[in-house]
């Protein structure tokens, strides 16, 4: 994409979250000028205090005493609107950042699970997070440095021609040069900029990676290898950043020489020019006093290209998140039939990439309140069929229809409260239990919660909990076993009351006890809704009112446990490899 596209996508993005704060930075903007005008004027003001008071035959000590007072009361204006305007914009910087973080999360939360298959966690953390903290340096740092930056350049530029036309012109073939020196160490920093950029996702995305598969990194002993693999990560990620920092410094440091070279040639020929009579002392000094300001704003304002292409870098990315089309989407005007919970599948395919397809032409019928178990080999596609039920995924070919209505047309609010599902990997947030069971909805009262852990059994572990319900679990529950994950699940499940409930039996060998506790749960959730099991157990399968078996994405028999045991085919060869899980022991 060419830097003109890119850019104007990235203003397009940035454009309505600057319209909300445009009185604030059109006020920024009044108060650097404001404050170049003071910052410059200070020079000509010494100059003026020189020519006219001091070298003179009748030095006026008392004007003198008040151009001082004059210079310091505009060095404490300078300051004060300095910070002020920096607060200015701290504030509308760090605000807009907020405005376009919550965006994002609000957009990201809306996209498809086809989305999260295709991009890593890390990638999109450090689009919240990091990409904005650039359009942050947008408001911060661009704007105000390269308004600053001109705006001087420019006014140095007159000071200067008025002052004395021929020393001036001298002091401009400095220009050349800087910019020289300039542009071709920035043109180094930019690419280095994009490789820490680069670096550092990869090391956040080996991060995120790591923390949530930590069990399994310790389990295999793989703490050392993945401590190199990040300390790899980091080095290099220090490489950049110190290559970046010596041509940072090089920069300034060649900006100051070609500044101090033109102090140089100044005290050189101006003193000439002064002890020749051509220019005033006070002229002499002020060139000197703008000289040393001449090569800042230049330096500054090729230091912004960098500032605006990490920025448009940033912001093309959150305009690609933020053009991402769900592709989960509801019909206008789509409204839910009355509930009962029956459940068609009609010629139903499923390929998650083109020409690969996972679900073949699947055909079943479900009645309101039947419970079916799913049984098959691992990748057999049982999952992958749940998916088209809660629209996690649409189908490639055929139909899902729930109570009637093609579940694309069911508004997706109203398909969520009619499908519910437990499963195997149990997701907790960060809160307490009371919270985790009715999802952070105050409006739920605990009674209702306390009554579905009662009926299901999980209360006499919760009421052991340190502050029983009102325990904080931590991220992902992990102080809690699987069973006991579980059961908060199956207490979820009660207090949303879902009409058809898919639940993904855990496939780890369970006590006893807790086989028993789980199986009573799952006897009790399934009353009066319709139940999807994908099973795994034994005993789960013999209580089901039918069985389905798929295979590479078929279905191949159906039928409850015994007849399928008699009829000697697939099912009755998984049974006996052993591939359900027996009774525990
Ligand atoms: N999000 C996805 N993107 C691409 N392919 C997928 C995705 N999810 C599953 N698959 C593929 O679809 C096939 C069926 O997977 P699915 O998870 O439905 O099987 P399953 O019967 O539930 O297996 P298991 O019992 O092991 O969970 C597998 O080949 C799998 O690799």
């Amino acid at each position: 994409m060419s830097t003109q596209l890119q850019s104007q996508g990235a203003l397009r993005t940035l454009l309505p979250y600057m319209r909300i704060y445009r009185a604030r930075l059109a006020l920024v903007l009044c108060l650097v000028i404001t404050v170049v005008l003071i910052d410059l004027a200070q020079p000509y003001l010494v100059k003026e205090a020189i020519d006219r008071y001091l070298v003179v035959p009748n030095p006026n000590a008392e004007a003198i005493f008040w151009m001082a007072a004059g210079y310091l009361g505009m060095s404490l204006l300078s300051f004060g609107l300095t910070y002020y305007q920096d607060i200015l914009l701290q504030y509308a910087g760090q605000a807009i950042v907020r405005s376009i973080r919550v965006d994002l999360f609000k957009h990201i939360q809306k996209l498809s699970l086809r989305y999260f298959d295709q991009h890593s966690a890390g990638s999109i953390i450090t689009n919240v997070v990091n990409d904005t903290e650039s359009i942050n340096n947008f408001f911060t740092q661009f704007l105000p440095n390269t308004l600053r930056g001109c705006l001087s350049l420019i006014l140095i530029m007159f000071f200067m021609l008025r002052l004395d036309i021929p020393i001036a012109l001298y002091c401009f073939l400095l220009i050349p040069i800087v910019l020289i020196i300039s542009l071709s160490l920035r043109r180094i920093l930019s690419k280095t900029y994009r490789e820490i950029r680069s670096r550092l996702s990869a090391t956040i995305a080996f991060l995120a990676e790591n923390l949530t598969g930590m069990a399994i990194v310790q389990i295999f002993n793989q703490e050392a290898k993945q401590q190199r693999k990040f300390d790899e990560k980091n080095k290099a990620l220090l490489d950049a950043t110190i290559f970046e920092n010596r041509i940072n410094v090089l920069l300034n440091n060649l900006t100051e020489l070609v500044g101090d070279l033109g102090v140089a040639a100044l005290v050189w020929f101006g003193g000439r020019a002064v002890i020749h009579g051509a220019v005033s002392f006070g002229v002499l000094y002020a060139f000197v006093g703008y000289v040393r300001r001449f090569f800042q704003p230049i330096n500054i304002i090729t230091q912004q290209f960098n500032v605006l292409q990490s920025s448009i870098v940033a912001s093309e990315r959150i305009a690609r998140t933020l053009q991402e089309q769900p592709e989960i989407r509801e019909l206008p005007g789509a409204l839910a039939p009355s509930v009962h919970g029956r459940v068609r599948f009609e010629q139903v395919s499923l390929a998650y990439r083109p020409g690969h397809p996972v679900l073949n032409k699947i055909q079943l019928a479900i009645q309101a309140g039947e419970r079916v178990g799913f049984v098959g080999a691992s990748g057999a596609g049982k999952s992958s069929l749940m998916n088209l039920v809660t629209r996690f995924y649409d189908v490639t070919a055929g139909v899902v229809v729930i109570d009637g209505k093609d579940v694309r047309e069911w508004p997706l609010d109203a398909l969520r409260q009619t499908v519910g599902i437990v499963q195997q990997d149990v997701t907790l947030f960060s809160g307490t239990i009371i919270d985790n069971i009715r999802f952070f909805r105050e409006e739920i009262p605990a009674e209702r919660v306390k009554e579905a852990c009662r009926l299901i059994g999980a209360e006499p572990f919760i009421l052991k909990q340190p502050k029983g319900y009102d325990t904080m679990l931590s991220e992902r529950g992990s102080t809690l076993s699987s069973g006991e994950r579980q059961l908060l699940s199956f207490a979820r499940v009660l207090v949303f009351d879902p009409k058809i409930l898919i639940l993904d039996e855990a496939t780890a060998s369970l006590d006893s006890n807790t086989e028993a506790v789980l199986q009573a749960a799952i006897h009790r959730v399934s009353q009066g809704r319709t139940l999807m099991v994908i099973a795994h157990r034994l005993s789960t399968v013999q209580e089901m009112d039918a069985i389905v078996v798929l295979d590479q994405g078929k279905i191949v028999e159906t039928g409850n446990h015994h007849e399928l045991l008699q009829r000697q085919g697939y099912y009755w060869r998984l049974h006996q490899s052993g591939i359900l899980l027996e009774e525990a022991v």
